[in-house]
């Protein structure tokens, strides 16, 4: 299977379990892996029969700003359920990073794989 990449795309989004976190916007990373032939786009030459990773972008940014989940694990899950049906994506990872959430770590977050791998 050949993949899509789109890497550290940041988004705020309303995010968290705790009070201080509902009035708040945070900062969201995240790295995408998209499951995709592309072949049919580099026989042609033609951005029709790729993935357009600049769409994916927006459609992700455009979910996350309008989302107020409280567990990261909810949003990353409907958000690849979206991508899959909106992209007819086969397979895919996302891995999120919530960065300063947790004090001496970099960043935390949750990464997962749905869909089928060919
Ligand atoms: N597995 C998770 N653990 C925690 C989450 C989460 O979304 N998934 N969220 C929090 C808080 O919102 C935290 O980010 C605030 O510091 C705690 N643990």
């Amino acid at each position: 299977m050949d993949y899509v990449l789109i890497e550290a795309l940041e988004a705020q989004a309303v995010i968290g379990v705790y009070d201080w976190e509902r009035n708040i916007r945070q900062r969201l990373s995240l790295d995408l892996t998209l499951g995709w032939d592309n072949r049919p786009a580099a026989q042609s030459d033609d951005l029709a029969k790729a993935l357009d990773y600049a769409a994916v972008s927006a459609r992700v940014t455009a979910f996350i700003e309008a989302s107020s989940y409280q567990l990261v694990e909810t949003l990353v899950e409907d958000l690849a359920a979206l991508l899959m049906a909106e992209f007819h994506i086969p397979w895919l990872r996302i891995r999120l990073r919530k960065p300063g959430a947790v004090a001496n770590a970099a960043s935390v977050g949750v990464q997962i794989e749905r869909g089928q791998r060919a």
